[in-house]
């Protein structure tokens, strides 16, 4: 990492985060209730129809349309009986929904429109073939395709998955994260604080955001600013984990160990700064297959570079062809006098009427992160923006 080099776009830094990453390469079977949140590896094909066989959707009575109006119910089958009764000209059974409806029935009349006089049975409504029934592989056929490859599981899909009698998929292994914090002056909170420290906070929040993104293989490491801690402790951050984020250290002071150390152990520079605000001093290296990111200390700066470019990375990971965050254009709801020349991403909230731009905008504030459910994008040299003028407004994937 070098001191004086140049600071690049945001364009270009996305870019190259993209071209340094790809999709994970390892492919695990698991249990069909432990994959939410996993992206599927391997298409999955159904190996039953569904339903397994014609299915009433209605409780009342099955039977084979006839001249006639009136049936003599003759059995009974509710869902789970294992019954096929052969059903002559004008017999009918009762019938309850989900079961089978007998092979030589062609329609399942709702008991609401018929009339009942001991064990006879009156339609009173125009009967159509195969009405109420659901036909035998209507949702799915045995052979089909029930989910695609690359679809991020989420509980339907497991709802889905489960009715066709799925117990394992094959998903793409999450990465391992490693979120390294560094800094003389954090402190676990819990304990009081001596003059000069602040709690630690990054580790939480990016832990609790990579978590809320489905990612729950993180570790949370501390060290402080000194060099040879800093070197060994990224090393082996770097050796067991697939993303190592660290945060603070990353600028120009004295005590700003984070570039030198990865230097040091032999981390390739992918870039170093951005012309951008939040988020100027970001670094983003390589070593072998793992990802490196030098997050800002100040919070709100470390999370908003994880939005921007962290994001994608696990996106591009998950195979999804999508990698950024979503982003609409909407009015401002009030005129923003824009400090400084850098592009910027400011905290902003989506109401009824437009986007506003949230108050505490500093990098150190985390605060009003929690308020914000979007990011306006500001390019550079702006100076002001008027109400109603169309910003573009990247959607943050907050629940
Ligand atoms: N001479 C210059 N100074 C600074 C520059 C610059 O260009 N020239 N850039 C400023 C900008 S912009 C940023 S952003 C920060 C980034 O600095 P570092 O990434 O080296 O971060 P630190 O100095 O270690 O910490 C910054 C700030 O954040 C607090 N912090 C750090 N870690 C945590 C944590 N885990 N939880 C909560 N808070 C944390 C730390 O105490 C500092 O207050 O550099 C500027 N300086
Ligand atoms: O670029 Mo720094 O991240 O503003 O505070």
């Amino acid at each position: 990492m070098e001191k004086n080099s140049t600071l690049i776009s945001i364009q270009a830094a996305q870019a190259l985060v993209l071209k340094y990453s790809s999709v994970t390469s390892v492919i695990v079977e698991m249990d069909l209730c432990n994959a939410l949140d996993y992206v599927l590896a391997i298409n999955v094909i159904s190996e039953i129809d569904m339903p397994p066989f014609r299915q009433a959707a209605m409780d009342g009575y099955a039977f084979s349309i006839s001249s006639a109006i009136t049936y003599t119910v003759v059995a009974e089958i509710k869902a789970g009986d294992n019954a096929n009764p052969i059903l002559k000209e004008g017999e009918a059974v009762r019938i309850f929904t989900g079961a089978p409806v007998p092979t030589t029935a062609n329609a399942v009349i709702m008991q609401e429109k018929v009339a009942i006089q001991g064990h006879k049975m009156t339609v009173q409504m125009p009967l159509v073939v195969e009405m109420n029934i659901r036909p035998k592989g209507s949702q799915i056929k045995r052979g089909a395709m029930a989910l695609a490859k690359g679809t991020k599981i989420k509980g339907a899909h497991i709802g889905f998955l489960a009715s066709i009698g799925i117990t394992k998929v094959s998903v793409y292994a999450k990465p391992s994260i490693a979120i390294v914090v560094t800094g003389n002056e954090l402190k676990a909170a819990g304990t009081p604080l001596e003059y000069g420290e602040i709690y630690e906070s990054n580790g939480t929040m990016l832990s609790a955001v990579l978590q809320e993104l489905g990612y729950l293989k993180t570790s949370i490491i501390t060290v402080a600013d000194d060099y040879d801690q800093t070197k060994t402790t990224l090393k082996e951050a770097i050796q067991v984990h697939d993303i190592v984020l660290v945060t603070g250290g990353v600028s120009v002071g004295d005590y700003d160990f984070v570039g030198k150390a990865l230097k040091a152990i032999g981390v390739k520079e992918i870039f170093y700064k951005v012309k951008q605000k939040p988020g100027k001093p970001l670094f983003f290296g390589k070593m072998g297959s793992v990802s490196i990111f030098g997050l800002p200390g100040n919070p709100a700066a470390a999370l908003s570079c994880f939005y921007i470019y962290v994001y994608p990375l696990l996106k591009k990971g998950e195979g999804a062809t999508n990698t950024q965050l979503l982003s609409i254009f909407m009015p401002i709801t009030s005129d923003y006098d824009v400090k400084g020349d850098r592009a910027q991403f400011l905290k902003a909230q989506i109401e009824e009427d437009g986007v506003q731009i949230l108050e505490g905008q500093s990098s150190a504030f985390a605060g009003s992160f929690g308020a914000a459910n979007a990011l306006v994008f500001i390019p550079e040299h702006t100076p002001k923006i008027k109400k109603g003028e169309r910003v573009k407004t990247i959607l943050l994937p907050i629940k």
